[in-house]
């Protein structure tokens, strides 16, 4: 089995979680059926809620900001059957969800309220966060040897702490040393992983950032971070050129500690 070494003076591993830490199948088939299938119910529920509503307005602030960049983006219904504003309200918001999620758009908005909707599918046992064997030993053993561990996912903070907290290897939180999500900025720009060095304390190669996809390892890398790319079965192909330019692994397990105590 091919090692990959980080360098010495590596302090901590941020690490991506779809197709890096857990199954793309796990999103795909599980967290994002769900929220298709309860969308309208959920919206119903808890519409009154401060938190819905607060959800409700990102999104259509969000709608407000593709409509000025021109992104197509469905905000009204002809649904015939809709009969009181606060139906027609939300099935505003149903397609636009779905519209959203159709894309694979990973916005703030989006993932904020998918999070609150994972909420009680974790909390009831219903779902359960999986992730790869390698992962929770190699993390332990990152941890003894004094390494710092960070999540950065497009996820929000909120639904990485369920994946994690109620996980198919039990609560799993202790293992990571912070959370980051969208709110520092979006995974394909450099600047986020300038301010995740900031606020970790850390310049930016002692930060080894793990992902499945090379637009976000292209961006740590102009931020000077070391980059991983990590090849898990169904995750993107990568071209020729990206297999030879960037360190590769199928398993956390190949990743050799140089000068860690
Ligand atoms: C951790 S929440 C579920 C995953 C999700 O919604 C997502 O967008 C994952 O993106 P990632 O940045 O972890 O590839
Ligand atoms: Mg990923």
């Amino acid at each position: 089995m091919a090692t990959v070494s980080i360098p010495a003076c590596s302090s901590a591993l941020l690490l991506d979680i779809e197709g890096t830490t857990t199954p793309i199948t796990f999103v795909k088939d599980i967290l994002f059926p769900y929220i298709k299938e309860h969308l309208e119910d959920y919206l119903s529920t808890h519409w009154e809620e401060d938190e819905c509503k607060q959800d409700v307005h990102l999104l259509k602030k969000q709608i407000e900001e593709d409509m000025k960049q021109n992104r197509a983006c469905p905000v009204h219904t002809v649904d015939q059957t809709v009969h009181t504003d606060e139906e027609k309200a939300i099935r505003e918001v149903v397609e636009n969800v779905l519209w959203q999620m159709a894309a694979d758009r990973k916005s703030t908005a989006l993932k904020q309220f998918q999070g609150h909707m994972w909420r009680s599918a974790y909390a009831s046992g219903r779902i359960k966060g999986e992730v790869y064997q390698d992962v929770v030993p190699s993390i332990r053993t990152w941890r003894a040897r004094g390494l710092k561990v960070y999540i950065y996912s497009s996820g929000s903070v909120e639904a990485q702490k369920l994946l994690f907290g109620y996980s198919v290897e039990g609560d799993l939180l202790e293992l990571f040393d912070g959370h980051f999500d969208t709110s520092i900025g979006a995974k394909v720009d450099a600047k986020s992983y300038e301010r995740i060095a900031e606020r970790i304390g850390c310049q930016p190669e002692e930060i080894t950032f793990l992902t499945d996809v090379t637009r976000e390892a292209k961006a740590a890398e102009e931020a000077g971070i070391n980059v991983v790319v990590v090849v898990r079965p169904g995750n993107m192909e990568l071209t020729d050129e990206e297999r030879g330019h960037y360190n590769l692994i199928t398993s956390f397990s190949q990743l050799q500690l140089t000068g860690h105590a």
